[in-house]
Order: structure tokens, then C-alpha cells, then sequence
């Protein structure tokens, strides 16, 4: 490659300031932010806090920048180039914080996403920090996300963290003292049998879940993460994805490095964008509990604690998995003018009448149906599907919290989930449903959607990651678009308008199937 064309390469990607130190023996610091953020098509700056002399074992002396060095690197950087992240590592001294607090603060809104690992040691066994508790609480406040492992948690506080509740109370107490939110690394939490990271926020908790591994020799995994939540940050994912994404490439890294001995194991190799479904940790999310009444004995059934090694029996699978076209619509009327196109699957989505009035409706449409081959899923009326014996119920992310996911599955009724994104994938996975649908895809006018449209490549993205449970993609989809949505693999592809908004709904359902390659 010219340096012409390496110059563009470089240009073409988002930028990532990195603020730490160097770690002489290549294994952490400055230099595997960079690694880790060229391996997911991020272009890494640096500003060095710190060099440090070390080998994989022992830190044997470190050099602190002092604040005017440190600053004239801002200034150069901000001249020539603007960060769409900054992740800092290791800060030596209170001059140095403050300056950057200073820095980060002076920057133009919106502000690039600022996510610091406060690295207080080396896994070589050096100290590399030493801040006094205003400045970190200066720090906190100035961040969006603090990645801490347990004892870096424990040094943030000053409150011991050697349980699940004091793991908890520590974090909240984070959020208390300022912290936007923060990322509690489970690695050193020797008392769980599970590798489990927590995500507080003030309006929510998520844990991400992954088998204990062994680590080997691979260094510099704390740096690893909160590069790859930068990176991902900076590629477009909402938070809850991104650290998905960022734990699952933590752990194929991990993994590849236990498995290969190709490589210098401390360093680990690139993996690039993490494609196995068995890096992704599973999801569990939670409203945010005030402190004082937290319990953390949720119903296991209504919302099943993360636990890698749990066995779930699935949801009773569907009759044909080959889906095709998914009409879902508002009336038993509709129903009965689509069952003639010999649909495999479609869907009563009424959202407004009396529960007595929509009873009426779900067993018209079961009794339409009963005869035929088609799939009849009832959208949120779960308790009415299972009493009067639909063949399968569709649900949204706010239902699976409070619907008695124990009675669908013993009732023999099947059960989709809706999903938008890594997390809730990762959330759902879990209860092996009938299927996962996957929204919404583009741009659609039949619901307001909190979320962004996701596109086609990352519908590929979630197709490979539900593997062997069948998917459906959903929302924005017309003529236009179907051929690109069939081609990722979907089982079936749902539509609301471009079969219930047009002239001539048969002529469209056909024209839909044939251009997805369904009829
Ligand atoms: C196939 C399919 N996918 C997604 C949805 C959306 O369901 P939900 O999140 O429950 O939202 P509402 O449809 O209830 O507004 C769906 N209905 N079908
Ligand atoms: C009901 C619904 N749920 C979505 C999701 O992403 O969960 S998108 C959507 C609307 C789909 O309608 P149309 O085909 O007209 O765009
Ligand atoms: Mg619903």
C-alpha cells in the first residue's frame, strides 16, 4: 500500500483518541487501544500520560508526562484531527486529570463519548495511578462511562467490593457521587462461578454473562474492552449493544488465544467484528433499583437471571420454519382475505377494542385458522392465546417482563420475540423462543420506534447470531427493498403497510414473495 493510499484508509475511518500509557512489554496500554481499534476499523491517536518499562511479569520504573506535555498533545491532535471517541487509561497524577477534565469539558457539544478505564495497576503488578478523591470525582463526573474492575471499583469508593451486594452498593454509589454510568468488569470477582459484568446506570442495570475462561497469558484486556466499546460506540451502536459487542470480542479474543499457540499468547491476535455466537455473553436487563430496596431476587421465570449453564427447555417450535412472507394485520377481516394466498404464517396485531370484543376476534381468527396451514401468532394478548389455544403469541421486549413466560411454554402455545439489536438478541436468546423477529430494518411509518433502523448488514449481523432458532425481520419493507432482506437468510420477512396500505393486497402479497424468491 502507498502512503497515499494508507493516508485515506486512515481518513475514511472514525477517530479514536487514546490517553494512557506505554507499556514497554506490548502487551497493554496505548498500544493495544491502538491494536484493538484498527482491528475493528477505527484509526487510533494517542497522547501518552506515561512511559512505563515492564515485561509480562514486573513493572520496573514508569516516567509521568508532565501536564504541559500532556497538553501541547492535545493541542496538536486538535488541530489536525477530531476524535469521534476518547477512551483514557491510565492517569498518572492529579495535574494530569485535571487537565483533561479541563480539556474534555472545553470541547464543542456534542462532545465526542468519553469512556475511562482507571487502570490502577498493571496485571504486571505496578502502580500506575495516583489520584486523590475530588479529582476522581471530577473525573467521574466529566466521563460518559467508567470501566472498572472490582478492585478499581473498591479503590473508586473507598467501600470494599467482595460480594454481589457490595459489588451493587458500590456501583450505586458511583452513580451517587456523579458517574454517568459504569462498567464493572466481573474477571477479578472470584466469589461468582460465572464471569459476569454489570452496566449501572441511573436508569438501568445489565449484566453480561460469559463462562469463566481461563485467561492464559493475554495481557491488556482492560484496555481491550474499553477500546472495543469506543469502537463500537463510534460505529453507531446504542450503549446496551455496544457492550455486547465489546464483551463478545473480549472473549473471542480470549478464546482464540487459548486455542492457538501460533501467536505470543500475551498478545493475543485481531479477530475482528465477533461473528461466534458463543463469544456473546448473555444479556439480563433490569429497571435501576433505588438502593435502599434493592433485592436482586428476581422471578426467575419472568426474567431469568443470566446463567450460562442454566438449561431452559424451549418453546414449543413451529410447524414450518421456511416462514416466507408474514402479513400482520389489524382485523379478523384481513385474515380471512389473506388465508386464499396460502400463507404459512400471519399475525393478529389489534391494538385497541374491549378485552371482550378482542376475545371475540382471537377466537374467530383460531377458529379461521384451526384447518388450515397457517401459523396464527396473536400480538401482546398472551393470557387470551393461551386460554383459547392460538397457535403462537408474539411479544415485544416490555412484555417478556411481566407476561408468564412459564405458562405460554406449558400451554404448548409457540412464542416470537420482538428484538432491536445485539442485547435483546442476547436477552432472548436465552428462552429459546419459536423465533426472534429483528427490527426494525428501515425506516417505518406503522409504529414510532425508540431505536434506529438497522439496515441490511446488520440483519446479516443477527441472522448469524440466532443460529438454529428462526428469524424474521420486520419493519419498512416493501417491493423495493424485500430482495436484500431475503438474501441474509431470514425465515420470514413481516409487513404491515406494503400489504394492508395498498390498492390491490393479494397482487401485492404475491409480487412480495416472488421478489424475496418465497413463491
Ligand atoms: C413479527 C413481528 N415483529 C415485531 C413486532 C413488534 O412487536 P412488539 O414489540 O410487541 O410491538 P407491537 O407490535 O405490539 O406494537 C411484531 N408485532 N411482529
Ligand atoms: C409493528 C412493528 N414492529 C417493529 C419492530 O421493529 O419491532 S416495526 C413494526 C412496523 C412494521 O410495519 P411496516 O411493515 O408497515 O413498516
Ligand atoms: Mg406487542
Amino acid at each position: 500500500m502507498t502512503d497515499n493510499a494508507l493516508q485515506q484508509t486512515a481518513v475514511k475511518q472514525p477517530v479514536v483518541w487514546c490517553i494512557g500509557g506505554i507499556d514497554s512489554s506490548g502487551g497493554a496500554g496505548i498500544t493495544r487501544d491502538a491494536i484493538t481499534l484498527a482491528d475493528l476499523k477505527v484509526h487510533a491517536c494517542v497522547i501518552t500520560t506515561q512511559a512505563t518499562v515492564q515485561s509480562n511479569t514486573v513493572m520496573l520504573s514508569k516516567e509521568s508526562m508532565t501536564a504541559s506535555a500532556l497538553n501541547q498533545q492535545w493541542q496538536v491532535l486538535s488541530e489536525s484531527t477530531q476524535a469521534s471517541a476518547i477512551k483514557i487509561g491510565a492517569i498518572a497524577n492529579d495535574e494530569q486529570a485535571l487537565l483533561l477534565c479541563a480539556r474534555i469539558q472545553s470541547l464543542a457539544m456534542p462532545r465526542p463519548f468519553v469512556v475511562w478505564d482507571p487502570v490502577l495497576r498493571t496485571s504486571s503488578g505496578g502502580k500506575l495511578s495516583e489520584l486523590s478523591e475530588p479529582v476522581v470525582e471530577a473525573l467521574l463526573n466529566t466521563v460518559d462511562l467508567v470501566t472498572p474492575n472490582t478492585q478499581e471499583l473498591s479503590w473508586l469508593t473507598n467501600m470494599p467490593v467482595k460480594t454481589d451486594d457490595s459489588l451493587r452498593a458500590a456501583a450505586y454509589q458511583l452513580i451517587e457521587n456523579g458517574a454517568h454510568a459504569v462498567y464493572i468488569k466481573g474477571g477479578h470477582a472470584s466469589w461468582q462461578t460465572q464471569a459476569c459484568d454489570t452496566f449501572v446506570s441511573p436508569t438501568q442495570t445489565i449484566q453480561f454473562t460469559q463462562p469463566r475462561k481461563d485467561t492464559g497469558k493475554l495481557r491488556g484486556t482492560g484496555c481491550m474492552l474499553a477500546s472495543a466499546i469506543a469502537a463500537f460506540v463510534v460505529h453507531d451502536y446504542c450503549i446496551e449493544d455496544a457492550l455486547t459487542l465489546a464483551n463478545a470480542y473480549v472473549s473471542q479474543v480470549r478464546s482464540d488465544s487459548c486455542s492457538s499457540s501460533a501467536h505470543t499468547p500475551a498478545f493475543g491476535r485481531c479477530v475482528g467484528f465477533p461473528r461466534n455466537p458463543a463469544s456473546f455473553p448473555l444479556v439480563k436487563f433490569s429497571p435501576r433499583e433505588p438502593l435502599a430496596t434493592q433485592t436482586f431476587s428476581l422471578d426467575a421465570e419472568k426474567a431469568p437471571l443470566p446463567q450460562s449453564n442454566t438449561v431452559i427447555s424451549p418453546f414449543k417450535t413451529l410447524t414450518q420454519t421456511h416462514l416466507g412472507l408474514y402479513p400482520v394485520v389489524d382485523s379478523v377481516e384481513w385474515i380471512e382475505r389473506l388465508l386464499p394466498t396460502g400463507t404459512n404464517i400471519i399475525q393478529f396485531r389489534v391494538k385497541q377494542g374491549t378485552q371482550e370484543d378482542i376475545r371475540q376476534q382471537i377466537k374467530e381468527a383460531i377458529a379461521l385458522t384451526k384447518h388450515t396451514h397457517c401459523q396464527l401468532f396473536i400480538n401482546d394478548y398472551w393470557e387470551l392465546a393461551v386460554e383459547l389455544g392460538a397457535f403462537g403469541v408474539h411479544l415485544g421486549q416490555e412484555d417478556i417482563d411481566t407476561a408468564d413466560l412459564h405458562a405460554i411454554r406449558k400451554a404448548g402455545t409457540r412464542l416470537g420475540i420482538s428484538t432491536h439489536g445485539f442485547a435483546e438478541i442476547q436477552r432472548v436468546r436465552q428462552l429459546k423462543p419459536s423465533y426472534i423477529a429483528l427490527g426494525h430494518i428501515f425506516p417505518t411509518n406503522t409504529k414510532e420506534m425508540p431505536s434506529k433502523p438497522q439496515g441490511i448488514e446488520r440483519l446479516s449481523k443477527y441472522v448469524e447470531l440466532c443460529e438454529g432458532i428462526p428469524t424474521v425481520a420486520i419493519g419498512g419493507i416493501n417491493l423495493a427493498r424485500i430482495a436484500d432482506v431475503a438474501k441474509t437468510g431470514v425465515n420470514g420477512i413481516a409487513v404491515v403497510s406494503a400489504i394492508t396500505q395498498v390498492d390491490d393486497p393479494l397482487h401485492a402479497f404475491y409480487a412480495l414473495s416472488k421478489e424475496a424468491g418465497f413463491a
